[in-house]
Parts: C-alpha cells; structure tokens; sequence
C-alpha cells in the first residue's frame, strides 16, 4: 500500500504528519524481529520492555517507517505519535482495508464464559448455513481452518491480519480486559457486543472490580450506529452496564429473570438434566440442553438472544442448542472404570469453580474431589476466594501446581501451604506434581465419586511432570491406558467435532 494512503489515518494520534516522501508499504509490526523489507515498526512502550529499543534492530531488517511517542531522530523518517498502540491498530486496521467492516462482527466480553458463548454462537451459526469465524482463547478458526491461539483477543496488528484474511460472514470474537486496555480492538466495528458477566479476576493488572469494569465496558464503544449490545443483567456489573448504557445506546438487550428483560429465563431445572424455558415477545420456549450447568443456562441463553438478533428463528436455535457438542476443556467428562467421573475444566475463577463444582453435585455426586492449582504471575489476591469456594463444595482437595509463568516452584509451593492451612488440612492436601496429583485421585477413586481437575482445561503443560503428558486430558488418557480401558469422553462432554466445519 502506498503510504499517502495510509498516513492519513495517524491524523488524531499526532499533532502533525511531517512531510514524508511516498513510498511502498508492505506491512506493519510492533515486534522489531518480524520486521520486513518496506515495513512499518511501531514502538510501544510495554510492561517489560520499551520497544524503542529495538529501532534500530527494525531498521536493520528494513522497516523504511518508525512511529513511536519518543522525540527521537532515527536514520529513517520517524513520527511521534500521543498513543502508539493506538497507532498502531490504526495502521493496521487501514492497511488491511478496514477489515471487519466486510464481515458481521460479535465481540463478547466478561470474566466467564466467552469462550462457551463464542462456541455456542458458532456452531449455531453454521447450522444456519452461515460461516463463522471465532477467535479466541481456545482457537483462532478461521475459514473452517485452526490455529493455535496466542491471546483470548491477538495484538491490534495480527487482530486486523485475521480479519482481513476471513472470508467468512461472520467473526465472533472473545475481548479480553487486556485487550480493551491495550487497544488491541481500536478501529474494531462491532454489530453486536455481549457481556456475560465479572467477578474477581486479573486484579493484579487492573487493581480494583471498578477499573476492571471500566475496562470491559470499553468494548461498547466500538459498536457501530446500529449496533446492539446484549447484557446479562443477572450478574450486578451487567445491570449496572445495561442501566449505564440504556442512556447512551439505541438497542440494549438484556437476558434476565425480570419481566422486564428481552430474554426472561424461568424454570432453571439443573438436577440431574439442564433445562429452562425461555420468553421473550415473540414466545415461550423450553431448552434442554447436552451439556450440564446453571452457568451453560446463562451461557446458552446469551447465545440465543444474541442470535435473535440476527434473525436466526427461535427454534433453529433451540435444535442447535440441542446439538452442541461442548467447548473443548470445558467440563470434559471422563468415565472412571470404577464407577467414578473425572472432569476437565477451565475454571480458574471462585466464580467458575464455584459453578463447576456446583455442577458435579447437581449431577449426583456422592462425593466431590478437587484437583486445582494456581497461575503463577497472576492475581494472587484471587486465591484465598479460590480455596475457599472449593471447601465450601467439595469434599477432598489436592492443590497441586498449575503453569508457573517465571516464579519459582519453591515460591509457588509455600503459597499452596498456607493457602491449605486457610481450609480444613484433615481433607486438603497437596501433591506438587500434577500428574501424579491426578494418578492419586485415579488410583482411589470410587464408584460415584467426582473428581473434578480444573484451571487448565485442553491447555498443555508449561513444565514437565512425572507423567509421560502434556495436558490434564492426557494425563487421564495416560491412566486409563495403564489400566487397558479405552478413553472416551462421556458422550455429549466433548468437543472433538469441532475440528470440522
Ligand atoms: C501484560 C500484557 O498484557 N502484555 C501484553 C502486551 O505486552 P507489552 O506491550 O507490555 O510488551 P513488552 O513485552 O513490554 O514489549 C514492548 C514492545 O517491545 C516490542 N519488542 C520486544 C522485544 C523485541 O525484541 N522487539 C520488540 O519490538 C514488543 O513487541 C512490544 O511491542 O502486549 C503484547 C502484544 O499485544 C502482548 O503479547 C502481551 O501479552 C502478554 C504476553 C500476556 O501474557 N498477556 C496476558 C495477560 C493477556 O493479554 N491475557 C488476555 C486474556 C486474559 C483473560 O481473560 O484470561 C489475552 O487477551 O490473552
Ligand atoms: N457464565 C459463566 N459464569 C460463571 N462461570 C462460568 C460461566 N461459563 C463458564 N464458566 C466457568 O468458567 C470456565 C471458563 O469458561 P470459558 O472458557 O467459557 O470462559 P472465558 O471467559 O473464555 O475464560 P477465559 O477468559 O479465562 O478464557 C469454565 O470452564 C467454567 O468453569
């Protein structure tokens, strides 16, 4: 792209465009190491490091262009921008053509669940014939192809290079926190913006629920004219949006349990099934739904209202509601050959292990057994809450070690000794190695027993453990070999298909 045609797009990011020569410009980067022949390097002053720099190192590799917020004089012409992430989603939003103006774009937001929600909302899109493409934490699907995910929401530069490269109608996209603040989605037109709920996460990066709020609640504001939001105004951060957001925004949906909300969800029947009915001005609807938990109830109600809104009739969605196969890593249930359950789930949250556990006694378990662990370099002030709602639910505990993320296992291992000094130490218990937390569980489970292993989901391990695996689904699929039995899931709890499609 020539760069007269570009650098218009900097005007409100800098005082003035200095007169530059023209010239052709054959990609943007925020990262001097991939930096081409004929690019533009943006440098962004980061939380670890200053990408200026690498000025230098991106001019060696070619980069004919740097935009940065320094007042510097490199060899190559240089603009001094107010915000450079800014710039630099501005650039590659232009480059790639505005991208996500070409496709119907869902972005949803909120502690919990927008990975369930992107999924569900996919898969009922293409029982609708429409193509979709999802990027998130789990995948990035794009034109039926997957790809490993870096971020829940990728830097601002690889976001518009994705979209551009959707050939697909829709794109249903999770947004981080992270995200919101960094401007990674800036220049993003959304036509619908969910929020599914907040509780205590990431603390560490935004300090207080208000700023975490105030950062989620960004997202509403790169809907277009005729956009609409979607708000479960369950949770009390939603109701506080949808009252906020009922001033400023034509088309606020809320998915509730008052008469007053768009979708009403009544008679939540989660014992041993998972069903609701659902209202809303044009009818009443029941829902039964493969896939367990009060909190997929909110999940799926989320997804239907939002595919309403996109025209999709009612009991289109109810079937394919019906039919969804499960998010992978998302309460993946394993049978035990003695009669046991074994469950692999995301949860890394009170909030999500509260739901999860919540599940497997509603499921009918005699006894609930928790494997988890916690995150190193992130919130730590969420980890008391954490062991917490898992006394409260469970009735054995392993901690154990989840990925360390730089911090010292000796670190980690006194944080989980006082952590198991907060519970009942009669039935907590720690086994630093994961895999064999998870063997102990296997070699002594019992029949209606649930053990339930939770904050990795399908991710892979960041460290190595005794276990010949690489993920907590490995690890049972390693144990159920040892014992000559096959590994299937349990039918309805995987998420295999959708690989396909
Ligand atoms: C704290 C955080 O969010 N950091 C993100 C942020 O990094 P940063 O801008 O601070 O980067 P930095 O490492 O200080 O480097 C500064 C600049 O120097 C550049 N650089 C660096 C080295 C070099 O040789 N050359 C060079 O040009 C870097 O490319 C960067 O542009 O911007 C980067 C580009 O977008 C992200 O990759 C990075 O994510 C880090 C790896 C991360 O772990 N982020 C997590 C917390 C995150 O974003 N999570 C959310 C999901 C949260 C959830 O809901 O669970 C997500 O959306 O994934
Ligand atoms: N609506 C919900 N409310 C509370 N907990 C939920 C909800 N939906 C899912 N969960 C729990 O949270 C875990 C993560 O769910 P999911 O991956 O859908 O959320 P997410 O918002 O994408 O999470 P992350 O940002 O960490 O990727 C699940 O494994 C489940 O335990």
């Amino acid at each position: 792209m020539e760069l007269s045609n570009l650098i218009y797009c900097l005007h409100d990011c800098t005082e003035t465009i200095p007169s530059i020569p023209n010239r052709l410009i054959s990609g943007i980067e925020i990262n001097s190491q991939k930096v081409r022949e004929g690019y533009i390097f943006v440098a962004i002053n980061g939380y670890s490091t200053d990408g200026h720099n690498f000025i230098n190192d991106a001019i060696e590799k070619g980069a004919s262009l740097i935009i940065g917020e320094k007042k510097l004089n490199p060899p190559v012409p240089y603009i001094k921008v107010n915000d450079s992430r800014k710039a630099a989603a501005k650039l590659a939003s232009t480059f790639y053509g505005n991208p996500s103006r070409k496709h119907k774009i869902i972005g949803i937001t909120g502690t919990n669940g927008k990975t369930t929600v992107s999924y569900m909302l996919r898969h009922i899109l293409n029982s609708a014939g429409l193509s979709c493409s999802l990027l998130g934490t789990v995948s990035y699907i794009i034109n039926g192809e997957h790809h490993q995910s870096t971020h829940t929401t990728p830097d601002a530069v690889q976001l518009q290079k994705l979209l551009a490269e959707s050939n697909d109608e829709f794109v249903v996209l999770e947004i981080s926190s992270h995200a919101l603040e960094q401007s990674r989605v800036e220049n993003l037109e959304v036509d619908l913006a969910l929020f599914t709920n907040l509780s205590h996460e990431h603390l560490d990066y935004h300090h207080s629920m208000e700023n975490y709020f105030a950062s989620k609640s960004k997202l509403f504001q790169y809907l277009k004219q005729d956009g609409k939001a979607v708000i479960n105004r369950l949770d009390v951060w939603g109701e506080k949006l949808a009252r906020r957001l009922k001033e400023e925004l034509a088309n606020v949906i809320t998915v509730g349990r008052l008469k007053d909300d768009h979708l009403v969800i009544d008679k939540i029947n989660v014992k041993n099934k998972t069903e609701c009915s659902l209202l809303d001005h044009e009818g009443n609807y029941s829902m039964s739904l493969p896939f367990p938990g009060e909190h997929n109830v909110y999940n799926a109600s989320m997804a239907f209202a939002t595919a309403k809104q996109l025209g999709i009739p009612a009991v289109n969605i109810i079937q394919a509601l019906e039919s969804f196969p499960g998010v992978p890593g998302r309460f993946e249930m394993f049978p035990h050959p003695a009669g046991a359950t074994f469950v692999v789930d995301y949860a890394h949250t009170e909030d999500a292990i509260e739901y999860c556990l919540k599940t497997a006694k509603n499921l009918g378990a005699e006894q609930v057994t928790h494997i988890f662990g916690f995150r190193g370099d992130r919130d730590t002030t969420k980890r008391e809450h954490m062991v917490q709602a898992s006394a409260r639910n469970s009735d054995r505990r392993i901690l154990t070690l989840d990925d360390l993320n730089g911090v010292p296992q000796e670190e980690m291992i006194e944080q989980l000794e006082a952590l198991c000094r907060v519970i009942d130490s009669e039935n907590s218990e720690i086994i630093y190695d994961r895999t064999l937390a998870i063997r102990k569980a296997w070699k002594t489970a019992s029949p209606g027993e649930w053990v339930l292993v939770t904050g990795k989901g399908r991710e892979p391990y960041k460290q190595a453990f005794t276990l010949p695996s690489l993920s907590d689904k490995d690890t049972l699929s390693f144990l159920f070999s040892e014992t000559g039995q096959g590994n299937e899931p349990i039918e309805g709890s995987t998420a295999d298909n959708h690989q396909t499609g």
